[in-house]
């Protein structure tokens, strides 16, 4: 069990604002924290690894406090046992991928747990190359790696695969549920990607100005009732386009482009590039064989 309570006045453009969370995430569970820019996820993940220190706050984990306010523990950043993960992959670039794992270990330890990363994330025929040689997917697959070869207990994942594109993106979030599964991790995702929320979390906290103002399972906080439905696919608007009275609204969902029609009011609230649920409510969907 883990158990978070993390009080810190934060400062942005639009003034203050007081972060104020309480969560508790189950030994092996998989959650992911979603909210707005600028609510305080990313300020969550780096009070959790020691980076950023809150005012008053409590982190125990697995029953050893990391961090308690209240008595002065404060374990440091490299004694709290935890992988962490960001957008961007920092891999050492004059190092290979190899000495890239290497120098997550520390000097006296043995290198079997790089060789058990290796194999696990099928890193074998990248050993030796460097980062810039490397695709942006095969990289962050590195830094998947790198996080796990001191073996947490816990994993913190900030958004680490926005910067790929869609295929990379799912064969990423394979590794990671492995890992996750392989390792017996707790894993905290930030993620704004829907479709990823739901194919990976268990159960999501949806921040907002720092508070938590939602907590569930993902299909459930994403399905509200005013968009159930039998047959559901997440995709991004390509083309938002009219047509007389009405609008055709093109969704790609995976490698599917599916039009929709909208009401001119339904099309005003939408964006090329906004993420939708596509719901297929009154009408049973049609198969057919190819
Ligand atoms: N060390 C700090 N001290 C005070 N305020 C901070 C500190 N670090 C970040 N902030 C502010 O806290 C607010 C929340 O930032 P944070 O990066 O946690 O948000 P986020 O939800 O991760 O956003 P995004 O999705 O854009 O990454 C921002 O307005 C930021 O300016």
């Amino acid at each position: 069990m883990i158990r978070i309570n993390l009080e810190k006045q934060l400062h942005s453009s639009g003034g203050e604002m007081q972060l104020q969370v309480a969560l508790q995430i189950k030994q092996g569970e998989f959650v992911t924290i979603y909210g707005e820019s600028g609510a305080g996820k990313t300020s969550i993940l780096r009070m959790l690894a020691g980076l950023l220190q809150p005012e008053r706050g409590l982190v125990e984990v697995n029953g050893k406090k990391w961090l308690d306010t209240a008595n002065g523990t404060n374990l440091k950043p490299q004694q709290r046992k935890l992988g962490y993960v960001f957008q961007d992959y920092a891999l050492f670039p004059n190092m290979t991928v190899r000495e890239n794992l290497l120098f997550a270990l520390e000097k006296h330890q043995p290198k079997d747990s790089v060789n058990e990363v290796v194999e696990l994330m099928e890193l074998n025929d990248m050993q030796h190359r460097y980062p810039a040689t490397l695709s942006g997917g095969q990289r962050q697959r590195v830094a998947l790696g790198r996080a796990l070869v001191q073996k947490p207990e816990f994993l913190l994942l900030d958004e680490p695969l926005s910067a790929l594109d869609e295929s990379m993106r799912a064969r990423l979030q394979d590794y990671i549920l492995k890992v996750h599964q392989t390792f017996n991790l707790t894993t905290i995702l930030v993620s704004h990607d829907v479709s990823e929320i739901l194919r990976m979390s268990e159960r999501m906290f949806v921040l907002k100005e720092g508070k938590i103002v939602q907590v569930g399972a993902p299909d459930a906080i994403f399905s509200d009732d005013s968009i159930s439905g039998k047959f559901r696919l997440v995709g991004t608007i390509t083309k938002i386009q009219q047509n007389g009275v009405v609008y055709i609204i093109s969704v790609l969902a995976g490698v599917n482009l599916i039009k929709v029609v909208a009401t001119a009011e339904e099309a005003a609230t939408m964006a090329t590039g906004d993420k939708v649920m596509v719901v297929s409510k009154a009408f049973n969907p049609l198969i057919k064989k190819l």
